[in-house]
């Protein structure tokens, strides 16, 4: 709209005073040009300290930065910020959200010890898909983070420890303050540590976090899950999770 405008600007010029004032126009656009590359590199940089005050917690995983790295080397060009990759993983501490992720990263089961003191990430990349996985820790102090990095994600994994009887509410109570902030983010809930004795059934898991009053147009997903102990293979529901999730990011693009 402003190109045509000037261009209309630099006709009624021409006709009115000859080639002098195309030459006069040229170097208002130049000069205007070069103040609109010096406002996109000013842009540019508060874009960049925005993004560095938004990376609220420290990363905990090498594994992370090194697949920053990697994503910034092989992608010279910013994807535009519409295109979401990331799975964002949350779940009250001890859930299992850690021992999952480096399940899925190895390939086998493989527990986490050390509670997750700030966000998690890793990048999962299958044929031409990459998928990132974000999970920010469980803890109490936390918990008031997890709502900041929704809007990034293509779908959020909610995961609950199917033996942890006595705090099913406390993540009930948060899975809906969460889903209240996008009406349409794809919800697949994990009821893992399937593999204990105590565990409740998905179906009770399915009453206790209330997800038939969860909105009929949001894709929403309940399975159950554990890692194995052994460092055996991968278990199925895991791979199925995975295999899921690569699917609704196609879906999603
Ligand atoms: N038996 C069994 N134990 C599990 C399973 N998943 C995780 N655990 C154990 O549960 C504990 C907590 O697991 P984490 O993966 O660290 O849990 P988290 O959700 O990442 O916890 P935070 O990082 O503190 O939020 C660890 O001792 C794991 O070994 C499972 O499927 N079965
Ligand atoms: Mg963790």
């Amino acid at each position: 709209m402003s190109g045509l405008r000037n261009l209309g600007l630099a006709v009624a010029m021409l006709a009115a005073s000859g080639g002098a004032a195309l030459l006069t126009w040229s170097y208002i656009t130049t000069k205007r040009r070069k103040e609109e590359q010096k406002e996109d590199v000013i842009k540019e940089e508060q874009k960049e300290e925005v993004v560095a005050k938004e990376e609220y917690l420290p990363v905990e995983s090498q594994v992370a930065e090194r697949c920053m790295l990697l994503a910034a080397r092989e992608q010279p060009q910013r994807e535009p910020q519409t295109r979401k990759r990331q799975v964002l993983v949350l779940g009250l501490d001890g859930s299992g959200k850690t021992s999952i992720l480096n399940s899925i990263v190895t390939n086998r089961g493989n527990h986490s010890t050390v509670p997750t003191e700030g966000i998690h990430a890793v990048c999962i990349t299958n044929g031409k898909s990459k998928m990132e996985f974000l999970e920010v820790g469980g803890s109490e102090q936390l918990r008031p983070f997890w709502e900041r990095y929704l809007d990034r994600a293509f779908a959020l994994v909610y995961i609950v420890d199917s033996t942890d009887h006595g705090r099913l509410p406390l993540a009930k109570k948060h899975l809906h303050q969460l889903i209240q902030h996008d009406s349409s983010l794809p919800l697949v809930v994990l009821a893992n540590k399937q593999d204990l004795e105590n565990a409740y059934h998905i179906t009770d898991i399915h009453d206790a976090l209330a997800l038939s009053e969860i909105c009929e147009e949001r894709k929403l997903f309940l399975i159950g899950t554990h890692v194995a102990t052994d460092g055996s293979e991968l278990p199925s529901s895991i791979e199925d999770t995975q295999e899921f999730l690569a699917q609704l990011l196609l879906e999603t693009h």
